[in-house]
C-alpha cells in the first residue's frame, strides 16, 4: 500500500508497505481523507514537538476517515462498506485515568502520528473498532476526518462549560479557534469574538459568523472586549493560539467569575500570570487536552447540520503530492489542507 513516510524534516518519501490485517477487535479501513494538522506541519518542519522527537521514519496524519474493508472476528458493530471517522488516540483501557473515564489522559495512549506511532497518510489503517465511528450518508469522509479538530473544539467548550447566551472570546483564528467557534455556537453561545494577528484569518472568521473580530496588532483587546460587553468581560475565554501575549491577555478579558480554557500550546512552558488577579476575580482556569467522548457528538452535530467543518478546507491534494501540500499548508493564510486517497 502507498504510504507517505517522513524520512527527515521537510522530506516525505512514498513507500510501498504491506497492507495490515485487522486484529480480532479491529477494522481495516481504506483511508479516504486526512487533514493536515498544525502538529503534522511542526513535525514536518522541525522533526519534533517538545519531548516528542521523530527518531525513526514516521507516518504523519491523525485527522482521518475512510471506508471499512474488513472486520476482525470479534467485531459486530461494523461491516465492510461502512464509512467511519477514526478517533486517533487509543488508550490502554487499564490505568487509573482510563478507569475513571479520563481515557484521553492515559499516559500509554497510542496516538496516531505522535512518535513512535504511525498515522494515516497511508492507504489502509487497522484500528480498534470502538474508535471508529460510523458516518451517516449525509456526512462526507472529509467531514469525518475533521471530527478530530472539531473534537478539540467540543472538549474545550465542555471544559469551559460554555452555555446558552454566553459571550465567548477565542484567541487565535486557526483551525482550532474556528472549531471552537463552531462548538461554542452549538453549545448556545450567542456572542463569539475572535482575535488573530493575520487580517485574512479574521476576515474568514467573520465570514464564518464571528460577531466581533479583533486584530491584536492594531487594536487594544481589553478596550474592544470592554466596549462589546459593557465593561463586564467575556464569560468564557478559550486560548487557541499558543502565543504568550495572548495567553497572558486571557485573564484581563474574562469577566469576574468567568472561565479561561487553555488549548494553545505555548512554545515556552512557563508563562507569567498575575495570580492575585485570578484570585481576586475568581477566575477558573482549565487546561484542555485533546478530547474524550466527543466523536459521537461531532458526528451528530454534522449530521444535524449544526456545525460546518468542510468550509475551513483551503485545498485538497493527492498522497503523491504530499510534499507540495505541506509546503502550502505552511502559508500563514492557509487554514486547512487535506490529503485524499483511494477516491
Ligand atoms: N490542547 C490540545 O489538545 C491541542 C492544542 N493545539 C494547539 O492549539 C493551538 C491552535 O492550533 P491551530 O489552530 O492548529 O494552530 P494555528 O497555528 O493554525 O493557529 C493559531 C492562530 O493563532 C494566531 N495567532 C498568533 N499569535 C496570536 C496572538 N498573539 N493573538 C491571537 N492570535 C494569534 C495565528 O495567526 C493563527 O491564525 C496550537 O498551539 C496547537 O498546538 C492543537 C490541537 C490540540
Ligand atoms: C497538539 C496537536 O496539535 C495534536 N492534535 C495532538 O493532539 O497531539
Amino acid at each position: 500500500m502507498r504510504t507517505a513516510v517522513l524520512v527527515e524534516p521537510t522530506e516525505f518519501e512514498l513507500e510501498d508497505r504491506p497492507r495490515p490485517s485487522p486484529g480480532p477487535d479491529d477494522v481495516l479501513v481504506a483511508v479516504r481523507d486526512v487533514g493536515i494538522c498544525g502538529s503534522d506541519v511542526h513535525y514536518y518542519e522541525h522533526g519534533r514537538i517538545g519531548d516528542y522527537v521523530v527518531e525513526d521514519p514516521l507516518v504523519l496524519g491523525h485527522e482521518s476517515a475512510g471506508e471499512v474493508v474488513e472486520v476482525g472476528e470479534n467485531v459486530t458493530d461494523h461491516e465492510p462498506g461502512d464509512r467511519v471517522a477514526l478517533e486517533p488516540g487509543v488508550p490502554c483501557r487499564r490505568c487509573a485515568h482510563c478507569k475513571r473515564g479520563d481515557y484521553h489522559l492515559c499516559e500509554s495512549v497510542r496516538f496516531m502520528a505522535t512518535p513512535p506511532h504511525d498515522g494515516a497518510f497511508t492507504e489502509y489503517v487497522s484500528w480498534p473498532a470502538d474508535f471508529a465511528y460510523t458516518l451517516p450518508e449525509s456526512v462526507s469522509t472529509a467531514e469525518g476526518a475533521l471530527c478530530e479538530p472539531l473534537s478539540v473544539g467540543i472538549h474545550a467548550c465542555r471544559r469551559g462549560s460554555v452555555g446558552t447566551g454566553d459571550t465567548v472570546l477565542i484567541t487565535g483564528a486557526g483551525p482550532i479557534g474556528l472549531m471552537v467557534l463552531e462548538a461554542a455556537r452549538a453549545a448556545g453561545a450567542t456572542d463569539v469574538i475572535l482575535t488573530d494577528v493575520v487580517e485574512e484569518k479574521l476576515e474568514f472568521a467573520e465570514k464564518r459568523g464571528a460577531d466581533l473580530t479583533v486584530d491584536v496588532t492594531e487594536t487594544d483587546l481589553d478596550a474592544a472586549v470592554a466596549e462589546y460587553t459593557d465593561g463586564v468581560g467575556a464569560d468564557v475565554v478559550v486560548e487557541a493560539s499558543g502565543a504568550e501575549p495572548s495567553i497572558k491577555s486571557t485573564i484581563d478579558v474574562v469577566r469576574r467569575g468567568g472561565t479561561v480554557v487553555l488549548v494553545g500550546l505555548a512554545s515556552e512552558a512557563e508563562v507569567p500570570i498575575d495570580v492575585l488577579e485570578l484570585i481576586d476575580n475568581e477566575v477558573d482556569v482549565h487546561g484542555s487536552f485533546r478530547y474524550k467522548n466527543t466523536y459521537d457528538a461531532a458526528v451528530d452535530l454534522l449530521a444535524d447540520g449544526e456545525v460546518d467543518v468542510e468550509g475551513i478546507i483551503d485545498f485538497e491534494s493527492e498522497l503523491e503530492d504530499i510534499n507540495d501540500a505541506f509546503r502550502r499548508a505552511m502559508e500563514p493564510t492557509v487554514v486547512k489542507g487535506m490529503i485524499s486517497l483511494n477516491s
